[in-house]
């Protein structure tokens, strides 16, 4: 580490002891500000350092993963070298977590009901198997204030696929991130396998495919499956695990390419091989198809297929035909909640799809078509022949010159005498013509975004309130004239009337004016609370208390980090490198180097 790093980080363990005092610790962040340019300079030098070497140290789902190489010459002439790697523990979630900030309301409601806010839309689940993951009641309030999950319960069993459906932003990630334990909850309860996410068998018991794929660019396809297992394991993986893996992905003859070499399948491939390796119990697997041709998706699909039999497995998708093919459940959710969960048939029942016959009527001369009893009545009369067939068929939509009858899956071996009835009867039932269609996941998922719009909330800023106030106002009282001292403005010409109390609240539509006048001042009083931002002053001594604290959390990690890295035996160079490349701390230490000295604060980045 160059000087003038090691002089402001020096000093800054002075400040660790004494930004409690704030006059202090101001004066002490004005003379670090001072010392800034030097630091940038030299984090600039370590930055080219630790890029040149690669990444050499990932932080990803909790788990501290080390890659180290003697010296980035040294790295063009021996290639990449994993180091030593060892699983770092996570930090256990307690069972029941009940925060300061959850809004008690939530909290409660979410205790009463587990189906959320649509029972109607949840199958019941009658099973006695012991679920995989197992999530009741989770909340998740992000700093920002923003509830991303309300209260969020599922269950997800082995053998089985369970897939979570949602429009973007709905959560599904936010609840991944929980189970995989990087996303700490605000409220709720998660067993992965009976135990709390983070337990000491969560790491092995969890295999996990973020959204991002977790890759290093210089390293191959085969080390990352050896050096990822590892860390899941905690040990070295056996050779036909990973010859396994890469079966599986589609991966044997890529073995040892470098990733940044991949397609953008193959990336997306041995990040799911990643999650495979190590044999988990829970997969949980957040888009793995995104960005894949068919060809590609098929070999996904195959795959999941092929290890459910012994898994878990939770999986994202926006692909409504991968969810349909490869789900025993659906769940899907919206806005942080759950709107419904159950079977692809019980959804499709539930939503209104199965089979959708479409059945048009012949024009008729001597009825006025625009007449929608006229249609009513004659699609009424279908219905009761489809059904004399088909039990449980019905209606869905409008009813026009044509309409959709549905009807229920499983009602097929009905459908050859149904045909012969209904074009018997053609001239007699005034059908044109008709026609069938399966109805897909695609369509349940659109009708559920009908329920969704039902979760719509009115939230207006107070400026767009004030501003729909006054628009308000304007159209239920005419823009009074003016006024000049003590007269009331008239049109122009017009003599001015001598202004009085009177008269001002005729003007200004009867005494209901007064009330308006002083509605319109509350208006622009919240309009000037709204605008009114904390002085420059406290922004600067907020900004400068900000540094001082910051630095003095930098230093402390670095400090813990370069301790770790001295005492690491033939370890030259290290450094943490952030998943978007960002260089956190790096040491040009040696001896003794052991990952979960350090995860802790690793952790929280
Ligand atoms: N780190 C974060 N800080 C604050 N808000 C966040 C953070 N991560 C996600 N969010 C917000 O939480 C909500 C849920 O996001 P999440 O990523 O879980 O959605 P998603 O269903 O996975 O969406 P997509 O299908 O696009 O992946 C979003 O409104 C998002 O903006």
């Amino acid at each position: 580490m160059s000087a003038p790093t090691t002089l402001s980080l020096l000093f800054l363990k002075d400040i660790r002891m004494t930004y409690r005092h704030i006059p202090t610790a101001i004066i002490l962040g004005l003379l670090i500000i001072g010392f800034t340019p030097l630091l940038w300079i030299s984090l600039y030098f370590a930055n080219v350092a630790a890029n040149n070497v690669g990444q050499v140290l990932m932080v990803d789902n909790g788990n501290a993963v080390l890659k180290l190489r003697d010296t980035p010459f040294g790295y063009h002439l021996t290639g990449t070298e994993v180091v030593e790697v060892e699983a770092a523990e996570l930090p256990v979630h307690r069972d029941k977590i009940i925060p300061a900030d959850c809004p008690s309301e939530l909290l409660e409601s979410s205790m009463e009901e587990d189906r959320g806010r649509f029972p109607p839309y949840f199958e019941m689940e009658i099973t006695s198997k012991r679920p995989e993951i197992e999530v009741s009641k989770l909340v998740k309030k992000w700093p920002n204030g923003e509830l991303a999950l309300k209260g969020v319960s599922l269950k997800a069993f082995r053998g089985q696929v369970t897939a979570l459906l949602g429009p973007n932003g709905a959560g599904k990630s936010t609840i991944f991130g929980c189970l995989a334990g990087f996303i700490k909850p605000s409220a709720g309860i998660i067993r992965i396998s009976g135990e709390p996410p983070g337990a000491a068998s969560g790491i092995t018991n969890i295999g996990y495919c973020p959204q991002w794929n977790p890759l290093f660019s210089y390293l191959t396809v085969s080390e990352h499956l050896n050096f990822y297992g590892s860390i899941k394991t905690g040990d070295n993986v056996v050779k036909d695990d990973v010859e396994e893996v890469l079966r599986l992905t589609d991966l044997t003859a890529d073995r040892h390419r470098k990733v940044h070499n991949l397609t953008a399948g193959q990336k997306r491939k041995l990040s799911v091989g990643i999650a495979l390796i190590g044999n988990c119990r829970v997969l949980l697997l957040d888009e793995p198809t995104a960005g894949m041709d068919l060809a590609g998706r098929k070999i996904m699909i195959d795959i999941i297929e092929r290890v459910k039999t012994n898994k878990a497995v939770l999986l994202t998708t926006h692909y409504m035909d991968d969810a349909d093919y490869l789900s025993d459940k659906i769940m899907i959710m919206a806005k942080g909640e759950m709107v419904c969960n159950g079977s692809v048939d019980f959804l499709r029942a539930r939503f209104g799809t199965g089979i959708m016959m479409t059945i048009e009527f012949s024009q008729s001369s001597d009825e006025d078509d625009s007449n929608p009893g006229r249609f009513y009545r004659m699609a009424a009369e279908v219905l009761n022949a489809v059904l004399v067939h088909c039990d449980g068929a019905r209606m869905d939509g409008p009813v026009g010159p044509r309409f959709n009858l549905i009807l229920p899956h499983g009602s097929q071996r009905t459908f050859p005498d149904m045909f012969a009835d209904l074009e018997s009867r053609k001239e007699e039932l005034c059908i044109e013509g008709f026609e069938l269609r399966v109805n897909k996941l695609e369509q349940v998922f659109l009708k559920v975004t009908d329920v969704v719009d039902a979760l719509k909330e009115d939230v207006v800023s107070i400026e767009e309130q004030v501003k729909q106030f006054i628009e308000t106002l304007r159209y239920a009282h005419p823009r009074p004239s003016t006024m000049h001292g003590g007269h009331i403005g008239t049109p122009q010409g017009a003599k001015p009337h001598r202004y009085s109390a009177e008269a001002r609240d005729d003007r200004l539509g009867g005494r209901a004016s007064a009330a308006v006048n002083n509605e319109l001042e509350a208006v622009r009083e919240a309009l000037r609370r709204e605008k009114r931002r904390p002085s420059w002053k406290l922004a600067v001594t907020m900004a400068v208390i900000g540094l001082c604290i910051g630095f003095a959390a930098g230093a402390m990690f670095d400090n813990a980090f370069n301790e770790c890295v001295d005492r690491s035996p033939g370890i030259k160079r290290a450094a943490i490198v952030g998943t978007d490349g960002s260089v956190w701390a790096r040491s040009n230490g040696a001896n003794e180097f052991r990952v979960t000295d350090y995860h802790h604060s690793i952790h929280f980045i």
